[in-house]
């Protein structure tokens, strides 16, 4: 019986020393030192402050339209060269987007002391809290967020004493959809590679779709006194195969080039924004980036987001796709499930990849 994701987590947990410490973001007219960032609290950080090269202006992530007959071709050169892109026609009705929407916000909306109630718990996964990148960071990001593996009933019962029945149909609906989505995505990937289910038959769209798990993550970024010192979420990439992610109409989610520096995504209403994770990258062999990213924030409006992280059971062993390894060569990473990745990445952050390379750099 494969482990789920929550045991995955739970394995390893991260303390998080200001979880039940939350302030009320509405109330402070001054960014207090604590989310004051510097160039030494993340060495990214001063990338932001580099004016952008002229020509970088208008360029960001691509936009693929999935009823395009070519858009297998175009996922595969934008997983190639950012990491990311924006799909349109992706079958998920805009009534849901709303209906998410409406729930985060909702869910962020309610009175700390209620959130609370659904914190998450010191060596738990779901609820409420800060970032779980926290604990890598001196300062704290202008932020919350509430994690939901499995049944999301108990922590909305809480929250939600009346309504909770409505929200729980809503994540479930919501879940259901993004993983055929994902799915999809990422067979259009790698059949612009070449590979084919014989590939990767662990993954193949006739086994039954129990493969894979997920979690979602709601995201708030409140309005900032001083956005331009905060940060709503440090750079980081996603763990996960695939990351789908919606954001609500403000801008804030950038994403990183090592030639462009930061670029901002902006929001395409009813669109929705895919990030290639890690473990992607590693079963690409490489081929694919994932893509370093974080969340700005801005001194007018909220902003929201809701990022359906997915990945396979515990019990796969991601390695890089034979087919994709030269045969003079050895792979470029070792294998590894999700669960020791998550570990890996638990320890060492944004050098997880690198420790487990197989060869390093010369
Ligand atoms: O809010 C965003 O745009 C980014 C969220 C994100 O990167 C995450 O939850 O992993
Ligand atoms: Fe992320």
């Amino acid at each position: 019986m494969p482990a789920m994701l929550t045991d995955v987590f739970r394995g390893h947990p991260i303390h998080l020393p200001h979880s039940h410490h939350q302030p009320d973001f509405t109330s402070l007219r001054e960014l207090p030192d604590s989310y004051s960032w510097t160039p030494k609290d993340d060495i990214l950080f001063a990338a932001a402050a580099a004016p952008s090269p002229p020509t970088a202006v208008d360029e960001t992530i691509p936009f693929i339209d999935l009823d395009h007959p070519d858009a297998a071709n175009q996922i595969g050169h934008a997983c190639r060269t950012w990491g990311a892109f924006q799909i349109a026609n992706h079958g998920v009705p805009l009534r849901l987007l709303q209906d998410i929407e409406f729930l985060t916000g909702s869910l962020f909306g309610l009175p700390v002391q209620r959130k609370l109630k659904a914190a998450r718990s010191e060596t738990g996964v779901s609820g409420y809290g800060v970032a779980r990148i926290a604990s890598f960071f001196n300062k704290q990001m202008w932020s919350e967020g509430f994690t939901i593996t499995g049944s999301p009933l108990n922590d909305f019962r809480k929250l939600w004493p009346q309504l909770h029945l409505n929200y729980c149909d809503i994540v479930e609906e919501y879940e259901e959809r993004m993983k055929k989505l994902a799915s999809k995505l990422m067979w259009l990937a790698l059949s612009s590679l070449g590979v084919s289910e014989e590939d990767v038959q662990w993954a193949s769209l006739n086994s039954d779709s129990n493969w894979a798990q997920a979690a979602l993550q709601l995201n708030h970024y409140p309005v900032c006194p001083q956005p331009d010192r905060a940060m709503g979420l440090a750079a980081h990439t996603d763990s996960t195969l695939l990351t789908i992610l919606y954001q609500n109409n403000t801008a804030g989610l950038q994403v990183f080039r090592d030639d462009l520096g930061w670029v901002t995504v902006p929001p395409v209403p009813g669109s929705l924004v895919v990030n290639v994770g890690d473990l992607f990258h590693i079963l690409s062999n490489g081929l694919f980036k994932s893509v370093l990213h974080r969340a700005r924030v801005n001194q007018t409006r909220a902003r929201l987001s809701v990022a359906f992280l997915w990945g396979p059971q515990s019990d796969i062993k991601i390695s890089p796709v034979p087919k994709l390894v030269s045969p003079v060569d050895t792979p470029l990473y070792r294998s590894v499930t999700w669960t020791e990745y998550l570990q890996t990445k638990a320890t060492h952050f944004n050098k997880a990849l690198s420790m487990i390379r197989n060869h390093k750099e010369e």
